[in-house]
Formats: structure tokens, C-alpha cells, sequence
């Protein structure tokens, strides 16, 4: 709620920034700036070792400043989106600079709030949990402020379903374009379908459970229900449960290493 707050009041100045100039803190900026949330030139991040990825983020307007440092000065809210394996030594390294007028917030996967704010030395650091449809406006992100820390223990298991799940949905599309094409069609066509077939708005739109909103497609004696039997058969319900336990193991461990 503070945060909540803090963002309500600076939303006509304020400027935010990006250590990390990797594939999340694209989505992000890329959503707010193009959303109209937040002017490009108030984004600013740096970039570390890949020159590519200048191109990736002046190319919708974000300033790209020297050194990390830099970015830090220039911002009221600072993002932390390097790797869970890197974040500890990028924010004691910044330590000095980051006084408590600034709003921290880390992105990392399995990287605790606790243990931020003790290398931060304040405790004016949030954690979130975003995913990369935020790119474009569509993002599930769970954030955890520093009172609501009990939440946290929640993390790892939304790491591994919302955080890591927009890589299996587009699994599924390959996957179906491919079968589009093994059935007859042109692959640009079996693409863009498949990419219209990617029906998760739907659950959410439509606030219907996702088993009714599947009977609703599968007509009796139809071809769905023919599709569906062999999903069953290949275990696709158990394969995607077990693809959001491991990614939330995976989580786990980053936080104990
Ligand atoms: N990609 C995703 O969908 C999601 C990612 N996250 C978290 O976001 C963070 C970033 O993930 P990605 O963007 O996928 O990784 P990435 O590898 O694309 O980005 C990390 C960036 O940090 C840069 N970097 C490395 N060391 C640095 C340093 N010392 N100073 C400044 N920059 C440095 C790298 O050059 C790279 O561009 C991770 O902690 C991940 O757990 C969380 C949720 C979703
Ligand atoms: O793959 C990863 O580790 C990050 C965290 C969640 C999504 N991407």
C-alpha cells in the first residue's frame, strides 16, 4: 500500500531504472512506455556486456546511460532484474548509492526479501514476480512489500506457473503450428493460427472454469474430443503440472545458493 502510494504521488516525474538490460526489464519498459504509463526518456538502464541489447531498448526510446551507477543516480525506482546469481554482488556494489529516497525492487527468481534489504541496508525494497507479457500490457505479476513478507513463501510456486508458464504456452503454439503443418497447412498460416488458438484470455475474460469453456469446443462424437483423448493418452495435464513443480524447485534452490 505504501509503495501504492509512493508511485500515486510521483507518477508525473518520477524515473525509473533498470540494472539488468535483459529480456524482463524489455517486457517491462516496453509495456510502460508504450502503454503511455511512463515517457521512454524517464527509463533509463545500462548496458553490461551484450552491445546488442542497446539497440533493443533505444530502438522504443529508453536512455542507455554508461554504468550501472549511473542508472542508479538518474532513478527514483530502481529495478533489479540481473540473474538470481548475480543480484547479491550488483547490490552491494551499489550499496552506497542506494539511499532511502530511492524505491528498490528486485525481479529476481528465488532471491528473498530479507536478504535484499540486508544488502541494501533498508528495507525500501520490493519484490515482484513479473512475466513477459507485460510487454505487451498483459503481465501477471505478485508483488511482496516488505510488511507482507509472510506472503513470500508463496514465491517459488509463482515463479514456476505465472513467471516461467508464458514459456510453455508458447510451447503449446509451436507445438500446434507444427501439427498444422504435419495436417497440410502453409506454416505462416498454421503460425498465426495457432497463435489465435492460444485462448487463455478466454478463462479470464469470460470467468468461465477452463473445463467448461473446453467442453464448450468439444462436440459429441467431434474432432476436439478426438484431440483431446490423445493429449490424455500422452499425459498432458501431468507433464505441465510437473513443468511448474520443477521450475518451482528450480526457484527454490536459487534461494538457498
Ligand atoms: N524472463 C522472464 O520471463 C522472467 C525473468 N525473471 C527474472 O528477471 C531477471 C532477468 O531475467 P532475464 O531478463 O530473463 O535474463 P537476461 O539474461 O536476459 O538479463 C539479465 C541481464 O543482466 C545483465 N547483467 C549481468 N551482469 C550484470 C551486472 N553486473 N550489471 C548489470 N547488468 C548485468 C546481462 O548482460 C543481461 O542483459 C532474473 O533474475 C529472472 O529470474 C522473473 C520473472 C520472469
Ligand atoms: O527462467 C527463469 O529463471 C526466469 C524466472 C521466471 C521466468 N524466467
Amino acid at each position: 500500500m505504501e509503495a501504492t502510494q509512493f508511485l500515486a504521488i510521483q507518477t508525473e516525474t518520477y524515473k525509473l531504472g533498470f540494472i539488468g538490460a535483459g529480456k524482463m526489464a524489455e517486457s517491462i519498459a516496453k509495456g510502460a512506455a508504450q502503454s503511455g504509463f511512463l515517457p521512454a526518456p524517464r527509463i533509463s538502464t545500462s548496458i553490461h556486456s551484450n552491445p546488442a541489447r542497446r539497440v533493443a531498448f533505444e530502438s522504443f526510446g529508453v536512455k542507455v546511460l554508461p554504468q550501472n551507477r549511473n542508472v542508479v543516480e538518474e532513478s527514483d525506482v530502481v529495478i533489479f532484474s540481473v540473474k538470481p546469481q548475480v543480484v547479491r554482488d550488483v547490490v552491494l556494489e551499489l550499496r552506497p548509492l542506494l539511499t532511502k529516497d530511492k524505491l528498490l525492487v528486485s525481479i529476481a527468481a528465488g532471491t528473498k526479501l530479507k536478504d535484499l534489504q540486508e544488502w541494501a541496508g533498508h528495507s525500501r525494497f520490493i519484490r515482484v514476480v513479473p512475466n513477459t507479457p507485460s510487454a505487451v500490457g498483459e503481465a501477471a505479476s505478485v508483488m511482496c512489500l516488505g510488511g507482507a513478507a509472510t506472503d513470500e513463501k508463496l514465491f517459488d510456486a509463482i515463479v514456476g506457473l505465472s513467471g516461467s508458464g508464458p514459456a510453455y504456452i508458447y510451447l503449446a503454439i509451436e507445438a500446434l503450428a507444427d501439427g498444422g503443418v504435419a495436417a497440410g497447412l502453409p506454416r505462416e498460416l498454421a503460425m498465426g493460427l495457432a497463435s489465435q488458438t492460444g485462448s487463455a484470455f478466454m478463462a479470464s475474460k469470460t470467468g468461465k472454469h477452463p473445463g467448461q469453456l473446453k467442453d464448450d469446443v468439444a462436440s459429441p462424437g467431434g474432432t476436439t474430443i478426438a484431440g483431446i483423448h490423445e493429449l490424455e493418452k500422452g499425459g498432458f495435464r501431468g507433464t505441465l503440472m510437473n513443468a511448474v513443480i520443477a521450475a518451482a524447485k528450480r526457484s527454490r534452490e536459487l534461494s538457498q545458493s
